[in-house]
């Protein structure tokens, strides 16, 4: 169970919530999540809708009983909304922004959680509407699972929630999508959405491909080895198998649209790597400890941030 996986304490003074009606569209991890919290600590909308095209997605997230309405027509569902959060993989999001945006109220607002943010913007952008204020946001705050029963109230508190909001983006609805998450107890910075890319791909993008590439070169040993693999994983490598344990769809998705980022990373972290087996091959001890010591500064400032 993840630390900030505790029970919720509801707040004592009820808070005016920050919108009528949210819809949610992709309840999974993230959107269940969200949903809950408002269920549980309110504050964030008096009334919530999901939306999801998988029927036993909407089956599941009825018997949770997590939502006010559950729907499968997405235009339908915001054309209720006052604010519309969509939580569906970054490859999704062009699309069914195109599905929700003409059916959206005048002055209603449009947010997502993509774990990217320029190729989601241009996706999304084609489908704006004067009327209808976008606010790209990022909780960077998840687990190696998915779907409704994943998601939990406490999911963000203390998390840190990216906002990259457009230039011509009224303040006023980046000041109410900044309220919303600092409901759900997140930490708020804004940033432009090319530095949000080149800061998740080294903080969560490439550590995921890592972690997906080690499991697999460990997979692709001789027979007998790889059982030891699974023998004695209880080690630094079962803290890669966590992560690597996460959705293929969110990831393919991650990957092919923080593309030139990514590869950015991966580039310098090559390099770095090749540096370290350098300083290996000829027992270069000050290089090693160096990079050992700078490893654990790191460790020691997230302990200290409360984001380990
Ligand atoms: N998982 C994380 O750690 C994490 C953290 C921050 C942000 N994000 C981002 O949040 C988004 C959701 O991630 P998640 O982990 O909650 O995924 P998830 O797989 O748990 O949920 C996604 C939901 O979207 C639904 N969906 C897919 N296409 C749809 C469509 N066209 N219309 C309606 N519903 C659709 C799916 O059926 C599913 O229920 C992604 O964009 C991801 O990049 C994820
Ligand atoms: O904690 C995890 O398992 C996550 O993968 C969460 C994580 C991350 O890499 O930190 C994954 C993707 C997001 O966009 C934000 C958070």
């Amino acid at each position: 169970m993840p630390d900030n996986q505790s029970r919720p304490v509801a707040s004592a003074v009820p808070l005016p919530p920050v919108f009528e009606t949210l819809v949610v569209v992709g309840p999974g991890l993230i959107g269940s999540s969200v949903l809950r919290r408002a269920r549980e600590f309110g504050g964030l909308a008096r009334r919530v809708i999901a939306v999801d095209v998988s029927p036993e997605v909407r089956a599941r997230v009825s018997e949770l009983g997590i939502a006010d309405e559950v729907m499968a027509d997405a235009a339908e569902a915001v054309a209720q909304a006052d604010c519309v959060m969509l939580c569906v993989p970054v490859g999704a999001m062009g699309p069914v922004a195109a599905q929700v945006l003409p059916a959206m109220r005048p002055g209603a607002i449009l947010t997502e959680v993509g774990s990217t943010k320029v190729s989601v913007i241009e996706a999304i952008t084609p489908y704006l509407r004067p009327d209808v204020p976008y606010v790209p946001a990022h909780p960077m705050a998840g687990t190696e699972f998915s779907g409704p029963d994943a998601g939990f109230a406490t999911l963000f508190e203390k998390r840190w929630c990216l906002l990259t909001p457009l230039d011509n983006t009224p303040v006023e609805a980046v000041d109410a999508i900044r309220t919303l998450w600092e409901r759900c107890g997140a930490r708020l910075r804004e940033m432009t959405p090319a530095h949000h890319d080149r800061v998740c791909a080294i903080v969560s993008h490439l550590p995921h491909l890592l972690a997906f590439t080690i499991c697999g070169t460990a997979d692709d040993l001789a027979d007998e080895t790889r059982s030891e693999v699974l023998d004695f994983a209880a080690s630094g490598f079962r803290d890669f198998t966590r992560i690597a344990a996460s959705d293929p769809i969110m990831w393919r998705d991650i990957f092919l649209l923080n593309r030139d980022a990514l590869l950015e990373m991966l580039a310098r972290f090559m390099e770095d790597a090749q540096a370290m087996a350098r300083a290996i091959r000829w027992g270069d001890e000050a290089y090693i400890v160096d990079r050992i010591e700078r490893g654990r500064k790191i460790r020691k400032s997230l302990i200290e941030n409360e984001q380990a």
